[in-house]
């Protein structure tokens, strides 16, 4: 480099900029490193002592934060002149503290609440409806496979009420604790609530807009399938419990959230006769492992000139679930900030839909992987919606028929247009039934932190948006003693949860680049449609999504976005394209059976029973002041 006395001031400010930020950078790597290893300890085997460790290596990294935070504060006046743009950007994303600005007393409490919650939800255990005696049920595996296997009306409601009488009531005092002291981080930080700061990374101040735009262009091929499916059920469970023009009892969906439709495919299949696509059966006749499984995607990745998982991936992960202890069995990703240590914690069955799951999280460790050499701040996706996306579009490929004849799944494909609207459907029924609820978690959640929804409102308010947007109701009335939301892991976790809504929009814009980088897919070519489209063994499809990937967050998502598809605009006209066919059936079928599209309902869905400490009895006493809303949910 050239020596002092040469340089001008400008390039000397650069100059200490950058070493300034290098040590910063390895500094904040090794707390990382620090903290994320006792989370991890905590995670995979819930004990006292890790509890205690994790909540005193959160303080510690709090400090830490802290401390980087006022030496870059020292910068301040100063960072904005430099003319180097990643500097720049790197000084902002910086000059964001978190919760770490929180008092110290503060940040203890509040993390104690999330950890609280946490293990509430992991640990969390029901009676067998057929057995009231045995009461060692746990959601993975039990609960999810009643949910995904059971037709037994009564059980399933009975599992659907109990899971959340053991969760979120159970949590619904801790959630009101949370949300002051969350608020009160993100005042600290500048926002005008916690809603505010996670929008943050978006970096678009059109982001609640444009999220409300996507979901009217996609709320019409929502409500056709809903209508249709509705009258699948009807059939099944008869007019009593799935009337004609109302919304569909929640715990009749395949799924404890009626999040993910794919487990009712059986019911809702348009042509029986076809071969089934759910290869399930197939993966367990050929004694498909869970070790197997991660192999596949392996493969997949690396056939797309990809990176490997390292060797100390395969040496830490957690594929299985281990007996005897407590864990949190969700599945998750872990990057331990050393560049070498990458890891899934996943509590793996042999089906097909967990075969989904591994590469879901293995595109979360390819992520990690592609900009591992970055600065610690650019080490994140461009936006938390593109870190979902990455694993769920190679499963985009790794669902089609061609692909699982390619691997020996399946035996045989018909291509033919029935065959291809079984496939649509099935694979619609895991897309575009999310799609409501991705969106409803954090509308729910920002009404929340803004103030919007007052607690005494809470649930009903969630009841009002489940009804609205996913057009589903309680199996059993619900009121303000509940708290449902709660229920849902990201909740008590303290996930955000819009990247995913983000995610299931743009990992169809990813699809589409990556297929025409493949030859996979021509606009004008009917033998090449979009959802017939497998990248794998395509390194064009591959380099071009690396190189997206290495940039981390150091771009602005519209520009990352362009670099790999052309645009800088979410577009949900893709997704739309890719169920194109299926739309245009299910209108016809719908029409054909003189099916209602939408739903009505004059059933009090959730009653705002207020739960009120009177002068007189210390005790809440349920005053219900009479306040039963009337017409619809809420
Ligand atoms: C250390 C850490 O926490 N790391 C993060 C990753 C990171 O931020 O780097 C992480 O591992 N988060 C866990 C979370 C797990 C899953 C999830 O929660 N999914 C949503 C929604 C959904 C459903 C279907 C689908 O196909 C895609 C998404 C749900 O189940 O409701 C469960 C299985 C799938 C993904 C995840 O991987 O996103
Ligand atoms: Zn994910």
């Amino acid at each position: 480099h050239t020596p002092d006395h040469v340089r001008t001031e400008s390039e000397q400010l650069e100059e200490d900029a950058r070493n300034f930020l290098h040590e910063l950078d390895v500094k904040g790597s090794e707390e990382c490193t620090v903290a994320t290893m006792t989370s991890w300890n905590y995670a995979s085997d819930i004990t006292e002592k890790h509890k205690k460790e994790k909540a005193a290596a959160e303080l510690k990294y709090a400090e830490w934060e802290k401390e980087a935070w006022e030496r870059v504060r020292k910068w301040n006046g100063k960072w904005e002149t430099l003319s180097d743009p990643y500097l720049k950007r790197q000084f902002k994303f910086m000059s964001i503290l978190g919760t770490a600005a929180l008092p110290k007393h503060d940040l203890e409490k509040y993390n104690n609440l999330v950890t609280e919650m946490s293990t509430v939800y992991s640990t969390a255990k029901i009676c067998d409806y057929k057995n009231p005696r045995s009461c060692k049920l746990e959601l993975e595996p039990d609960l999810t496979k009643i949910l995904r296997t059971s037709r037994d009306y009564d059980e399933l409601e009975h599992v659907w009420k109990m899971w959340r009488y053991n969760t979120g009531r159970r949590i619904r005092d801790h959630y009101k604790l949370f949300v002051r002291l969350a608020n009160k981080a993100a005042k600290l930080n500048g926002f005008d609530n916690m809603g505010d700061m996670w929008l943050y990374p978006y970096e678009s101040d059109t982001f609640r807009d444009d999220l409300a735009e996507l979901w009217q262009q996609l709320n019409p091929l929502y409500q056709q399938l809903h209508a249709y499916v509705r009258r699948k059920l009807r059939q099944k469970y008869g007019e009593h419990y799935v009337t004609r023009r109302g919304p569909i009892p929640a715990h009749l969906l395949g799924n404890m959230w009626a999040q993910n439709w794919g487990h009712i495919y059986d019911l809702a299949i348009p042509f029986p006769h076809k071969a089934s696509l759910d290869v399930t059966p197939q993966m367990v006749s050929k004694g498909y492992t869970p070790r197997r499984m991660f192999e596949l995607s392996e493969e997949f990745f690396v056939s797309l000139n990809l990176t490997r998982m390292p060797p100390e991936f395969w040496q830490h992960s957690i594929i299985e679930k281990p007996q005897g202890r407590d864990l949190v069995c969700h599945a998750s990703a872990w990057d331990f900030c050393n560049a070498k240590d990458f890891r899934i914690k996943q509590c793996t069955e042999v089906t097909m839909n967990d075969l989904i799951t591994v590469h879901h999280e293995m595109g979360h460790v390819e992520y990690f992987l592609q900009y591992q050499n970055l600065p610690k701040a650019f080490r994140d996706g461009a936006n938390p919606g593109f870190h979902e996306a990455v694993g769920d579009v190679l499963a985009l490929s790794v669902s089609t028929p061609k692909h699982l004849l390619k691997i020996g799944l399946l035996n045989e494909v018909q291509d033919d247009p029935e065959a291809d609207i079984n496939f649509l459907l099935s694979m619609a029924l895991s897309k575009i039934t999310f799609l409501p609820f991705g969106y409803l978690i954090d509308l729910w959640r920002w009404d929340v932190f803004s103030g919007k929804t007052l607690e005494n409102d809470w649930n009903c308010a969630w009841w009002d948006l489940r009804y609205k947007l996913q057009g589903i109701k309680p199996p059993v009335q619900r009121s303000e003693y509940d708290f449902d939301p709660g229920a849902k892991y990201h909740i008590p976790g303290n996930t955000p949860y819009i990247r995913y809504f983000v995610s299931f929009v743009v990992q169809f814009q990813f699809h589409k680049a990556l297929c025409i980088k493949a030859g996979e897919y021509d606009p004008l070519d009917p033998s090449k449609p979009l959802h017939k489209c497998d990248i794998d063994h395509s390194t064009e499809a591959g380099n071009a999504l690396g190189d997206m990937l290495q940039l981390g967050s150091s771009k602005e998502w519209p520009e990352a976005l362009e670099i790999l598809t052309g645009t800088r605009k979410m577009d949900a006209s893709v997704i739309r394209e890719y169920f194109k066919p299926l739309e245009l059936w299910l209108a016809k079928d719908n029409e054909r059976h003189g099916e209602f599209i939408g739903w009505e309902t004059d059933e009090i869905l959730c009653t705002s029973e207020v739960v009120k400490k009177t002068a007189k009895s210390e005790e809440g006493v349920a005053a219900s002041d009479g306040v039963v809303v009337g017409g619809g949910s809420a």
